[in-house]
Parts: C-alpha cells; sequence; structure tokens
C-alpha cells in the first residue's frame, strides 16, 4: 500500500532517551482498519513507540505520518486537528476516580466540542450502551469491576467516533474471561465504526484473536525483525525468536526456517 494511503506510515524512525537508542530504522505501514498489533519482549520499547505515535516524544530521526501528514513536523493546529480523530485508552489511570462513568465519558465531548447538555448527555448513555453499560451512567469507578472499568474507558475513547483507536496493554490484569470480551469488544467497534486499532499487548490470545497486522521489535538488535499478520508469522516468520515469542517457547527452536 501507498505510503500516503495508510493510516499511519512509520519511516525510517529511530527512538532514543538521551545517548541511549531504543529502537533504530523502524520502518512500517498500519493499513486503514487494520488491527495492529505492537509487539516484542519486555523493555523492547513497545509503549515508547506508542508514545511516538501519539506525538508525546519526539523521535530522535524519521518520520510519523497520518493520511502522509508528518506528525513531527506538524504546527500546533495541526497536531490538535489529528489528535481529535484519535481515541486513547492507557493501561492506567484510565478514569478519573472522582467523576461517575458518565462525567468520565463526556470529558472529551465538553473538551473538543460545543454540543449541549442535552446533546452530549444523549451521546454519553450511546457510548455506555455501546459497551455494555447502560444504566451504569451514575457509577464512580471504584463500584464496578475491573472488566467493567476498562469498556468505561474505551466508551470514553470512541466518545468522537475516532477514526484511530490506541490501546496500551488493554487487557492487563483482568481475568481471561474479562480479556475476552474486552477482544470481542474490540472486534466489534472495529467492525461497526471502521476505525483503525493500534494496540500493544503480550497476550497472545488477543493477539491471535484480533490482529491482522504487526510489528516486532527486538531488544537486542535494537530494531523490529518481523512484521505482519501473527497468524502468518506464528508458522513462516524466517525469525526465531518471533516464531518463539508467539508460540510461547521457553528455548530458541532450531533456526529451520532459514
Ligand atoms: N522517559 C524515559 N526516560 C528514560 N528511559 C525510558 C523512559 N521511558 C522508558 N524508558 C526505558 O525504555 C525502555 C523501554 O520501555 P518501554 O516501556 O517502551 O518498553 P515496553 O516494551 O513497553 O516494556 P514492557 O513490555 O515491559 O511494558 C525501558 O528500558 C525503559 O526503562
Amino acid at each position: 500500500m501507498d505510503r500516503a494511503d495508510a493510516a499511519i506510515s512509520v519511516a525510517g524512525l529511530t527512538m532514543a532517551f538521551g545517548s541511549n537508542v531504543l529502537q533504530r530504522d523502524l520502518t512500517f505501514n498500519i493499513n486503514r482498519g487494520d488491527i495492529f498489533v505492537i509487539m516484542g519482549g519486555s523493555g523492547c520499547g513497545k509503549s515508547t513507540l506508542l508514545k511516538h505515535l501519539l506525538g508525546l516524544l519526539r523521535p530522535a530521526a524519521g518520520d510519523i505520518c497520518y493520511g502522509g501528514e508528518s506528525l513531527v513536523r506538524a504546527d500546533a493546529r495541526t497536531r490538535q486537528r489529528l489528535r481529535r480523530s484519535w481515541g486513547i485508552t492507557y493501561q492506567a489511570g484510565a478514569l478519573l476516580s472522582a467523576m461517575t462513568l458518565a462525567e468520565n465519558v463526556a470529558l472529551p465531548l465538553t473538551h473538543y466540542t460545543d454540543y449541549s447538555t442535552d446533546a452530549i448527555a444523549g451521546i454519553v448513555r450511546y457510548k455506555l450502551a455501546l459497551v455494555g453499560l447502560a444504566g451504569y451512567e451514575d457509577y464512580l469507578p471504584s463500584a464496578i469491576s475491573g472488566g467493567m472499568r476498562k469498556r468505561a474507558a474505551l466508551a470514553r475513547a470512541i466518545a468522537l467516533d475516532p477514526e484511530i483507536l490506541f490501546f496500551d496493554e488493554p487487557s492487563a490484569g483482568l481475568d481471561p474471561i474479562s480479556s475476552r470480551r474486552l477482544d470481542d469488544l474490540i472486534l466489534e467497534l472495529k467492525e461497526s465504526t471502521g476505525a483503525t486499532v493500534v494496540l500493544v499487548t503480550h497476550e497472545l490470545p488477543s493477539i491471535f484473536g484480533i490482529a491482522s497486522n504487526s510489528v516486532f521489535l527486538d531488544a537486542g538488535s535494537k530494531t523490529m525483525i518481523d512484521g505482519g499478520d501473527p497468524r502468518w508469522l506464528r508458522d513462516h516468520s524466517s525469525q526465531p525468536l518471533v516464531r518463539q515469542f508467539l508460540n510461547r517457547s521457553a528455548e530458541p527452536e532450531n533456526d529451520s526456517h532459514g
């Protein structure tokens, strides 16, 4: 796919903290409608890559483009416009604890739009219903389960009908059933809205259950060593490390694939 047609195009990206280079030469496209997963071992730089994609960290080198438009070179106004089209759920601190679920979901609507209070209340009810939380508008986050909190955070992330949804470890801390339910919800929302989804996760069931595309970062060589459909990579990657990770092997397998 052409770079300009991609939802997100990463070219020659180097990420560093001071003189410490974390990853270099990252080049890949996230296509529209992908569920794209950032994979790799602990500490390889997955969350840092997500922060670069969100414009929270500045690349040491290279570029990140949204629909052909550079985020790195964008002025404040363009960045604000791009951010308006994203929905983000972070691993920790997803909801403000002193606010009800309805107030939490209303936050981006009051921040970015001039909709009336009634209109916002209607959207909030609809979004909470979409994630299976109809009737929970007036609950505080502390009064519901961890899985429900994640879903409420998702309702907030989709409040503005984002073109791209970003997740950092969406199912962290959830039991397998709640985790599966969240995966199903992400898949349903992607199908119904056509959004592109970008996520960082370690969870193999999520990776195989929902991801259509990926990049695999390697801490040792400090660069991406593969990318593509994770199910295909599990069986066919030319990189033993990638096959090992995706097959959850304890030991490196023999490199029989080349
Ligand atoms: N603000 C920062 N300043 C300096 N070093 C940082 C900063 N943020 C992260 N790092 C370092 O960068 C490395 C990668 O961190 P990152 O959180 O991106 O990895 P990760 O792949 O998401 O890890 P995990 O799978 O364990 O969550 C770590 O060694 C971390 O200590």
